[in-house]
């Protein structure tokens, strides 16, 4: 059963578990795309949470006796005791190791099925990981190491979280958008032709005012604070072009990618 639940402030957009009854007409871009914007506050507060400590990279580096590092062994650790609290029931969790995850505690409760079942198993955190690690930490941490690996892990692990999350709604954009126009995306999907998809599902003007919107969150969200006037203009403790680079070079694309995917085996 693939189900999905999100909630924007107190008001649950999505809570088919609680809801019992899901209703087609709830599942709509409009609201989708609300939860994307909202996602974006996660993003950028889990990306200056992390910016606190350096690079930390010797957490990186593999540990005899661990079979991997020890920063893998915490996400691996920490997905076993998530996975048992039921995280990956939900549609929009995915796992960074999802081989031999404990099963959940509690049954799953009730969920309505929105997603296409193949498509529901996509999972490209292995790129979101190499992205992470290679390209963006090293744009948002200062160089150094101080030792405190275990709060640094954690942090990170709250950054991949909230990047996977939203990238992977992009299974649920992709049904949505292939519900709204059925034909279109089935002429596309019958040849498999990944750019006629990318050109269907692509919105230059939206992904234009995101870059400027999480541009400008973070100008906001990650100031320094201060009564006296005008003492910390341009200072950031994530620079917000690099969030804006974030999203225009990584977020879209991958969310983007993870639309095609789904939409490849939408009809199988
Ligand atoms: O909002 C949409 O229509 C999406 O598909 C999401 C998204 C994004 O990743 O933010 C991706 C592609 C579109 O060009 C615009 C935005």
């Amino acid at each position: 059963i693939v189900g999905f639940s999100a909630a924007i402030g107190n008001t649950p957009v999505f809570n088919v578990s609680e809801m019992g009854n899901f209703s087609d007409d709830m599942l709509n871009l409009d609201t989708l795309r609300k939860i994307l914007v909202r996602e974006e506050d996660t993003i950028i507060f889990s990306l200056i949470e992390r910016a606190k400590y350096p690079m930390n990279s010797r957490m990186y580096d593999e540990r005899p006796g661990l079979s991997g590092s020890l920063f893998e062994f915490f996400v691996k650790e920490s997905e076993a005791v998530q996975a048992k609290v039921g995280r990956y029931s939900s549609a929009e969790e995915n796992a960074f190791f999802p081989d031999n995850l404990p099963p959940p505690l509690l049954p799953p409760g009730d969920s309505q099925q929105v997603l296409h079942p193949r498509g529901a198993s996509i999972n490209i955190n292995g790129q979101i990981m190499n992205m992470y690690r290679k390209q963006l930490l090293p744009l948002i941490t200062s160089d150094g190491d101080d030792g405190s690996y275990a709060i640094t892990a954690a942090r990170d692990l709250d950054c991949l979280q909230a990047l996977s999350k939203r990238i992977h709604l992009g299974k649920f954009v992709a049904e949505i958008k292939f519900r709204e126009s059925p034909e279109n995306y089935t002429r596309a999907i019958r040849v498999q032709d990944k750019d006629a998809l990318m050109k269907l599902l692509t919105f230059e003007s939206v992904e234009e005012m995101i870059k400027k919107r999480v541009e400008k969150k973070a100008m906001v969200f990650a100031q320094d604070v201060d009564l006296k006037e005008n003492d910390n203009v341009g200072k950031y403790k994530v620079n917000p072009s690099v969030v804006s680079r974030l999203y225009g070079e990584w977020v879209i694309p991958l969310t983007k990618f993870v639309e095609v995917e789904y939409l490849l085996c939408r009809l199988d």
